[in-house]
């Protein structure tokens, strides 16, 4: 699968692996920076494939690329156990105590009628010892979670510096083939337990939160706001399902349509969809400005990652569960993120946020103590 230091061959610049299958892009024929002229490029035929991330703010560098070869096989990659890594630093942006403030400010905004809902995260910069081997983290992703979900994007190819954005995001931004247009939204969280009672109980009580459904309803009702005028048809069930990763439990809703333009990209769909109020919020313009001056430029955390082929075809994840690795792959920023709504509680947001962290420090094998 993922070899991303090959030698001779293209190295690989993209993997994506998902339950149905996996893809992976080898080599580098033109690098994007800006999402919307990669998705005219494939629109116009000037290329044949894009892979890679979208930024949160489209308006940020993105980091695509149309690749030598685009190479699909129908299995996820196989998963492995991660190497161990000794955490030589570590530093919080913001700190608990911060977030929680700002989940407070939130909360405040939200009741004083400015916003119905935002999402706000934080990151956590580490330095490690070994340097972190892609191909091998990849598989540890891919190892954590039932689905087989994980991915990687060399940005350093896309930009012509940077080091590899990796992850397991369990989150069907949106898959498109032929007219079928497929997302599969997840919002509404709960974190899970090693006690097979306990976590039971968590998945229940998520399935009966209020406050987790009217979270995961803006996300659902965003979506068919922005698709419905280009779908002929499109299908919503009324209420949610209840999906897992390795550490959280979520509510999740499977969303069908069939698309009036057959031509429409699935680059085009994911930049008409990105970012969803599972990352940003309601109303989305507000929610972004919120998010800008609380937490600054997220760079490419909360946009997409994935691939279109010339067909139009291909399928792009919300880039959550994941870190940004630099070029000499010993520091990385990870990152997680919550849905605030007027029933939010400050402290259950921050255990949320640290919950979703243990995605990426399980599968470097880092113990955390105490939890960041
Ligand atoms: C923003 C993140 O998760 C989103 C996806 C699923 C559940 C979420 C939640 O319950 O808040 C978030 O909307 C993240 O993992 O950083």
């Amino acid at each position: 699968m993922a070899n991303p230091d090959a030698d001779g061959a293209d190295p690989d610049v993209f993997i994506l692996s998902r339950p149905t299958g996996s893809v992976v892009a080898n080599g580098v024929r033109r690098g994007f920076v800006d999402a919307r002229a990669a998705a005219e490029a494939l629109r116009t035929g000037a290329v044949d494939a894009v892979v890679g991330a979208i930024p949160f703010d489209v308006d940020d560098p993105a980091a695509l690329i149309t690749p030598g070869t685009l190479v699909h096989s129908a299995r996820p990659v196989a998963g492995s156990p991660g190497a161990p890594h000794q955490v030589l630093s570590m530093s919080l942006h913001p700190d608990q105590p911060t977030h929680r403030d700002r989940v407070e400010r939130a909360i405040k905004q939200i009741a004083d009628g400015e916003l119905d809902k935002v999402v706000l995260a934080r990151s956590v910069d580490v330095t490690l010892d070994p340097a972190v081997d892609v191909d091998d983290l990849i598989r540890a992703l891919a190892q954590g979670n039932s689905e087989g979900n994980a991915f990687g994007v060399d940005v350093g190819a896309a930009r012509g510096s940077g080091g590899w954005l990796v992850g397991a995001s369990p989150e069907l931004l949106v898959r498109k083939q032929g007219r079928t247009v497929t997302c599969h939204p997840y919002a509404g969280s709960a974190p899970r337990s090693a006690d097979p009672a306990t976590d039971r109980a968590a998945a229940d009580a998520l399935a009966a939160s209020a406050k987790d459904r009217t979270e995961h309803a803006f996300v659902v009702d965003y979506l068919r706001d922005r698709l419905t005028p280009h779908c002929v048809e499109i299908t919503v069930p009324p209420s949610p399902e209840l999906r897992s990763t390795g550490e959280i439990w979520h509510l999740a809703t499977p969303i069908h349509g069939t698309l009036r333009d057959e031509d429409m990209t699935a680059l085009d769909l994911a930049l008409l969809l990105s970012p969803t109020p599972a990352v940003c919020g309601t109303p989305s313009d507000l929610a972004a400005r919120f998010i800008r001056d609380v937490e600054g430029e997220r760079g490419l955390y909360g946009g997409a990652i994935g691939w279109c082929d010339g067909a139009g075809d291909g399928e792009w994840m919300v880039t959550i569960r994941c870190l940004e690795l630099t070029a000499d792959r010993r520091s990385l920023r990870t990152w997680a993120g919550g849905g605030i709504v007027a029933q939010s509680d400050p402290g259950a947001e921050v255990d949320e946020t640290t919950a979703k962290l243990r995605t990426v420090f399980n599968a470097l094998g880092i113990e955390t103590r105490p939890n960041p």
